[in-house]
């Protein structure tokens, strides 16, 4: 038996910040990994693949260009499923390169194997060659992530009928995909593969996507998304889902049947707790194998030396916010400094859908039904210098503020950089800055930046005189 002060079960982006961050405090810590690599979810099957995909078929496509050079400009007329791997490769190697050297020098331990619970601090790790292992934890952090989830009666056969993790292994990029599912993952690889002149038709039950982002964003990301010729095929029931001649038919409720080489399903994804063996440590997960905490800022969980982050807990399910899971567990599991895990309230999403868009506090749908009087400013890209030179036509930012206190409540982006971008209203929000920062702070000029004073204006514009207040400024 081996012992240690902390055990955590998962290398994805909730174990590894965690690991780190008691190594640092001189912890003796272990981190047991299930595949043969490091890095979880992020970096084999999710966020890492997914976004250098989207880079790869953004540079090749010469999607970019298009406004400047038009619709059939294309930087490579065939790209192949060789040329997206490629890329793919390089970048995942070296991250898992700079993970295992992030782990070597702050002396975490690693051991590839499947850990399950013997007891409430013993953990049992099955090794490659059927040896086991046992460990002795007075802390444990359980960051397993999750998997996609495969509905029993869809037969997958991993080509033709595949699940979000086999899109990353396909042989030959098809002439047309059919994606169940209009979530971040069912939207993102739909508009990657419309870049990818694929025939995309994204179906979904309810009646609307993304619903937790603005709707103005919202709409007008579908608008384009129709003019890139997606079928979207909302409000409609899957009955069933088949093998039909090389391909795959989707038979929706309503009769109509959509054929396509590749049906891809990304309907929802389940926690990796099953094998845990839950029942030794005195815990319990929900119908989507997910844990629940005891207390929300400490990722306690009802056993309280066991911890919980990262996906296995649900929403929001990021990579991001499974890193501050993690750090903040840690901090709490070893007594340190309180003030470092009170979360600031309001955290970044970004979808990295063609193009992408980017969130961050109200949209006006929660403004309008917390009863805040507000106001709001847009600016569309191609209003802005920068804009114009990177031949934008579409591209826009929408800022939310209060009309009694002046203050930002959202910012929300869709278009190009608007991941990045959206770091600047986060930070103007968690400290609690108003519409003047922007209206009176000089902004790099040409940028897309720039759209924060703009959108500003627009809503300082539109305020009365009163609520206007302090800045005189009025845009030209
Ligand atoms: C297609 C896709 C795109 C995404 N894009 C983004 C994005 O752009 N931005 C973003 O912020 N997030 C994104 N995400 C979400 C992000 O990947 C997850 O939030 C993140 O990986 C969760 O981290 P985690 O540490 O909780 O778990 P994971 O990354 O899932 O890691 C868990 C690890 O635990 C291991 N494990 C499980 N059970 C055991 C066991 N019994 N014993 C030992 N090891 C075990 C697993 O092998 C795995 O390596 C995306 C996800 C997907 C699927
Ligand atoms: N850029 C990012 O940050 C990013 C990217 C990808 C994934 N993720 C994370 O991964 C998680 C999982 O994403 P997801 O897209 O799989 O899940 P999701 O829960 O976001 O979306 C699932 C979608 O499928 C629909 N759906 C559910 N059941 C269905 C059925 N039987 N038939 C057809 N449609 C059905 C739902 O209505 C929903 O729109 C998300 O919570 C997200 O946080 C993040």
């Amino acid at each position: 038996m081996i012992s240690c002060d902390l055990l955590v079960i998962g290398s994805g982006p909730a174990g590894k910040r965690a690991a780190i961050q008691a190594a640092k405090w001189g912890k003796k810590v272990y981190v047991i990994e299930k595949n043969s690599e490091v890095g979880g979810v992020t970096v084999h099957t999710g966020t890492i693949p997914s976004k250098t995909l989207r880079e790869t078929v953004l540079n090749l496509s010469g999607w970019r260009e298009r406004a400047f050079y038009g619709r059939s400009y294309r930087v490579k007329s065939d790209i192949t499923a060789n040329d997206l791997r490629q890329r793919m490769d390089i970048t995942l190697n070296h991250e898992v390169d700079t993970l295992e050297h992030q782990f070597a020098r702050n002396n975490v331990n690693i051991v590839y194997g499947i850990a399950h619970f013997i007891s409430p601090d013993v953990i049992e790790v099955e090794l490659e060659e059927g040896e086991k292992q046992q460990y002795r934890a007075s802390r444990i952090l359980i960051a397993t992530g999750t998997h996609p989830y495969r509905p029993d009666d869809i037969p997958f056969d991993d080509e033709r009928i595949i699940d979000s993790d086999d899109i990353l292994k396909i042989k030959q990029v098809p002439k047309s995909i059919t994606i169940i599912g209009a979530g971040v993952i069912g939207v993102e690889y739909a508009t990657i593969f419309s870049a990818l002149d694929v025939k995309v038709t994204l179906v979904e039950p309810r009646n609307s996507m993304l619903d937790f982002i603005d709707r103005e964003l919202v709409d007008d990301l579908m608008h384009q998304m129709r003019d890139c010729g997606v079928n979207m095929r909302f409000g409609q029931q899957v009955k069933s889902v088949g093998l039909e001649g090389g391909g795959s038919v989707v038979e929706l409720e309503n009769g109509r049947m959509i054929y396509s080489e590749v049906t891809m399903f990304a309907a929802g994804r389940i926690g990796n707790t099953s094998g845990l063996k839950l029942d030794n440590c005195g815990l319990e997960a929900d119908s989507r194998g997910r844990l629940s905490l005891a207390d929300a800022n400490s990722f306690q969980t009802v056993v309280p030396h066991i911890y919980a982050a990262g996906d296995v807990i649900g929403f929001p399910s990021l990579a991001s916010t499974s890193m501050e899971q993690g750090r903040l567990a840690v901090f709490h599991a070893f007594d340190k400094d309180a003030f470092a895990y009170s979360a600031p309230d309001y955290f970044p999403y970004g979808i990295y859908s063609v193009p992408e868009l980017s969130t961050v506090g109200m949209s006006e749908e929660e403004v309008v039904e917390r009863g805040i009087a507000f106001e709001s400013g847009i600016c569309r890209f191609r209003e802005t210098s920068r804009g114009q030179i990177m031949g934008l036509d579409h591209g826009m930012m929408k800022l939310i503020f209060s009309m009694k206190t002046r203050r930002l409540l959202g910012a929300h982006i869709l278009g190009e950089g608007a991941t990045e971008l959206i770091h600047i209203g986060q930070a103007v929000l968690n400290l609690k800055g108003t519409l003047d920062y922007f209206v009176e702070n000089t902004f790099n000029y040409p940028t897309l930046a720039e759209a924060y004073k703009v959108a500003a204006l627009d809503a300082w514009n539109k305020m009365p005189q009163s609520a206007a207040g302090k800045s005189q400024q009025q845009s030209n």
